[in-house]
């Protein structure tokens, strides 16, 4: 364990993971101080969380709301900032220890990367980011030395699972078995999803997350972009990674090896467990997470996907396997028809149509320079809007 206290940006500081990362952070005073925070629209949140954390700096990533958190704080030792290249600022500032990259979709990619430049330990909760720029951004982390601990569930946990963190075949891993609850609507028919609404959308039945995440995971779509996201952060093939479902979201993913053995994390469905474990490691901390009490679990189930019902996780598994800019693709694509969807502009159904027909309409192309990717989630935002647009006969 360092001595010294560690100073962390949390970017996204105001949103599900924001949250939890600063209530793990609250118990621990003597281990972390909070350098920076950013939030989007939610200022008085983010008010509220520099009165109580005083960080060096604070950044409303839309300048629109810059004013209001200066009357809001008022008197307070905190620099405000606004947008995007300020994000990146308090990503690499060389005070920054650690950089909990937890802002949503594609907005948190150039202030991840900032902090992979700058060699941060990353904690990495924002998968778009890597969904997008996979072996740019794995590159980035290797060139600079930066540490990156991935944060989202299931990746936490085979993280855990894995002996040094990666797939490595010569000390006898097989496989990763990726696992999905199937989301609030995992029993219902073809028919039924025709007039499913973002309220039921959003319900998960396990995890308390921001309404895009949660939409994805009622998609499948989450599953398709975290089987992205494991075959970039363990090096493994597409055939390396299989998806399970487990209702109960207690195994939050496991390991198998040639031996037969199969490693698994459980656990309460609580993002504070991995949050701690990434803040802590290669300590252990205290997270506010109730133990796991199997007599409750009682019963652990497993199914195999449907793609027919949910046909964006095989979409996301067969832009992986395109290469190039298609994940970026999918990801834009995907991005805006969730939006459509919470804003009922687009049925349920249709978000995975705008998916495919923006992988069938924009040209992929290599995947090499940030330019090229930024270049794809454009056009792939242009041509997923028109479409929706014509679907709504406009
Ligand atoms: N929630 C969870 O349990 C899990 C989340 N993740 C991943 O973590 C990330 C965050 O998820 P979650 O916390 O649920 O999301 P939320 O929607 O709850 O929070 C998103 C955060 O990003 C900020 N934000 C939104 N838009 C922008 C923008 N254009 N520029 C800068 N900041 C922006 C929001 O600010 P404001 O609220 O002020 O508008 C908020 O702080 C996602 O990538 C998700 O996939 C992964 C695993 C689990
Ligand atoms: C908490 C977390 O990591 C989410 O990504 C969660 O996994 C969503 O659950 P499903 O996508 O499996 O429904
Ligand atoms: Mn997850």
């Amino acid at each position: 364990m360092s001595d010294r206290i560690q100073s962390v940006s949390i970017l996204g500081s105001t949103g599900s993971i924001g949250v939890n990362t600063l209530d793990v952070i609250r118990r621990h005073p003597e281990r972390y101080n909070v350098f920076a925070l950013t939030g989007h629209s939610q200022v008085e949140l983010l008010a509220q969380q520099c009165r109580e954390f005083q960080p060096e700096y604070v950044v409303i990533s839309e300048p629109r709301h810059e004013e209001v958190l200066k009357a809001l704080l008022g008197g307070l030792n905190t620099e405000i900032l606004s947008g995007s290249s300020a994000l990146e600022m308090i990503a690499s500032h060389q005070d920054v220890d650690i950089v909990m990259a937890a802002i949503v979709g594609a907005a948190g990619l150039l202030p991840n990367l900032a902090a992979a430049k700058a060699g941060k330990k990353v904690l990495l909760a924002n998968k778009e980011s890597l969904v997008m720029s996979g072996q740019l951004f794995m590159n980035t982390i290797e060139d600079s030395g930066a540490t990156l601990l991935p944060i989202d569930s299931e990746h936490n946990a085979i993280y855990q699972c894995l002996p040094n963190g990666q797939m490595s075949s010569e000390l006898g891993v097989d496989k990763v078995l990726l696992t999905a609850s199937g989301g609030p609507f995992r029993n219902f028919s073809l028919e039924s999803l025709h007039n499913v609404t973002p309220a039921q959308a959003v319900a998960h039945p396990n995890w308390s997350m921001g309404q895009k995440i949660s939409v994805d995971s009622a998609s499948l779509m989450n599953k398709g972009l975290e089987f992205i996201e494991a075959c970039w952060l363990f090096n493994c093939d597409a055939d390396q990674v299989e998806v399970v479902v487990h209702p109960e979201s207690v195994i939050h993913s496991m390991v198998s090896y040639v031996d037969g053995s199969v490693l698994a994390q459980m656990g309460n469905p609580d993002m504070r467990t991995p949050i701690a474990y990434g803040l802590a490691w290669p300590d252990r901390l205290a997270s506010g997470v109730k133990p796991l009490d199997l007599f409750e679990v009682a019963q652990l189930n497993f199914e195999k996907p449907d793609t027919t019902r949910f046909p964006c996780l095989a979409l996301a598994k067969q832009s992986f396997k395109d290469g190039g800019c298609a994940p970026a693709i999918l990801n834009a694509a995907n991005e805006i028809a969730v939006a459509a969807f919470l804003t009922d502009k687009l049925s349920f159904l249709g978000i995975s149509q705008v998916v495919e027909g923006t992988l069938n309409g924009v040209e992929n192309h290599s995947s090499e320079s940030l330019e090229n990717i930024l270049y794809a989630d454009k056009k792939a935002r242009d041509y997923a809007s028109s479409l929706i647009q014509r679907m709504n006969g406009k």
